[in-house]
C-alpha cells in the first residue's frame, strides 16, 4: 500500500488485539521501551471496539536490530511497512516521547495514512544534541543497564516509585533488557531531529498530551507542539512524570478515547 520508501524499512515485532475490523489505533514508544509499556491503554480501547496494534521500535524489544544511526525516517517508514503488513490503510496512531516523534514524522510525510495523532510527553526538537551523543557512547561502552535507573527516574514521579516499587523494577527491567546498539542508535535519530519548522504541516487532528512533572519532554516542549500543529489541543496530566500513560493510565487512556472517538 506504501509507496513511501526513503530508507529500507524492517519488519518490526508487533501484537494486534481487538476487532480485526475495529478502527485501527497504532501505539508507538518511548525510548527505552517495548510493547508492554501499552498494556494499561489495552483492554479499555478494545473494549470500545479497536484494533490496537502495539509495536517494539527497531532497535528494542523484540525487533530487528540494524546498526544506527538510525532517523526518524526510518522509524516512520518502519511504521508504514507495519500498516501495509496489518492491512491498514489509515491508523488512529498514540505515541510516547520517541513515538511521538515518530507520529510527528508521519503527520509530515505521510499524512494520507494517518487518522488522527496523539502524541504524549515528546518534543519536536529535544537537545542539547551533545547530551544524545554522550548518552549513545555511554550505552555502547557499558550497556542499557548503565542507564536504566537513571532513565527510570524520568519515567515515573519521585511519589509513584516510593508507592509503587515492583512497577519501577519492572521499567527498570525493560530499559535494561533493550540491546545496547538500538538504544543508543535511536538515541542519534534524537541528536538529529528537528521538527519545530514542519510543525505547520501536520494536518492530523492531534491531541499533544504532557506530564506536569516531565523532567525529560516538559510541558513547554508540549505548548510549541501544540502552538506549531494547526488542529491541535493541549492537555496538562498532574502527577504524571515523562512515562505518563503508564504512571496516570485512567487520565491518558480517557483523553486518547475522547480523542478518538470525537475523531472517528
Ligand atoms: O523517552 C524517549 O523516547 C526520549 C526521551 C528520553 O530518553 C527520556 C529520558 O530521558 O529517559
Amino acid at each position: 500500500m506504501s509507496e513511501f520508501s526513503m530508507s529500507q524499512p524492517v519488519k518490526v515485532h508487533s501484537v494486534a488485539e481487538g476487532p480485526a475490523d475495529g478502527p485501527a489505533v497504532v501505539f508507538s514508544g518511548s525510548l527505552g521501551s517495548d510493547h508492554r509499556m501499552w498494556e494499561p491503554q489495552v483492554k479499555p480501547l478494545v473494549d470500545k471496539g479497536f484494533r490496537v496494534i502495539r509495536y517494539d521500535t527497531r532497535g528494542q524489544g523484540a525487533s530487528p536490530v540494524p546498526p544506527g544511526p538510525y532517523t526518524l525516517e526510518d522509524l516512520g517508514g518502519d511504521l508504514l511497512a507495519l500498516l501495509d503488513e496489518h492491512g491498514v490503510e489509515r491508523a488512529h496512531f498514540v505515541g510516547l516521547s520517541l513515538g511521538g516523534m515518530t507520529g510527528m514524522w508521519l503527520g509530515v510525510n505521510a499524512p494520507d495514512r494517518i487518522e488522527s495523532l496523539t502524541l504524549c510527553c515528546t518534543s519536536a526538537k529535544l537537545g542539547p544534541p551533545r547530551m544524545w551523543a554522550d548518552r549513545a557512547r555511554t550505552v555502547r561502552e557499558n550497556g542499557t543497564g548503565s542507564v536504566a535507573e537513571a532513565g527510570v527516574g524520568r519515567w515515573v514521579t519521585a511519589g509513584y516509585g516510593a508507592a509503587y516499587p515492583g512497577s519501577v523494577g519492572y521499567l527498570r527491567e525493560m530499559i535494561a533488557s533493550v540491546p545496547a546498539e538500538g538504544y543508543a542508535a535511536s538515541c542519534e535519530a534524537i541528536e538529529r531531529m528537528d521538527l519545530v519548522g514542519d510543525l505547520p504541516k501536520i494536518a492530523a487532528r492531534t491531541l499533544v498530551i504532557a506530564g506536569a512533572e516531565d523532567p525529560a519532554t516538559p510541558v513547554e516542549h508540549a505548548e510549541v507542539i501544540a502552538g506549531g500543529v494547526p488542529d491541535a489541543r493541549l492537555e496538562v496530566v498532574e502527577g504524571a512524570a515523562h512515562l505518563g500513560s503508564f504512571e496516570q493510565p485512567e487520565r491518558f487512556t480517557a483523553l486518547i478515547l475522547e480523542h478518538l472517538e470525537v475523531a472517528r
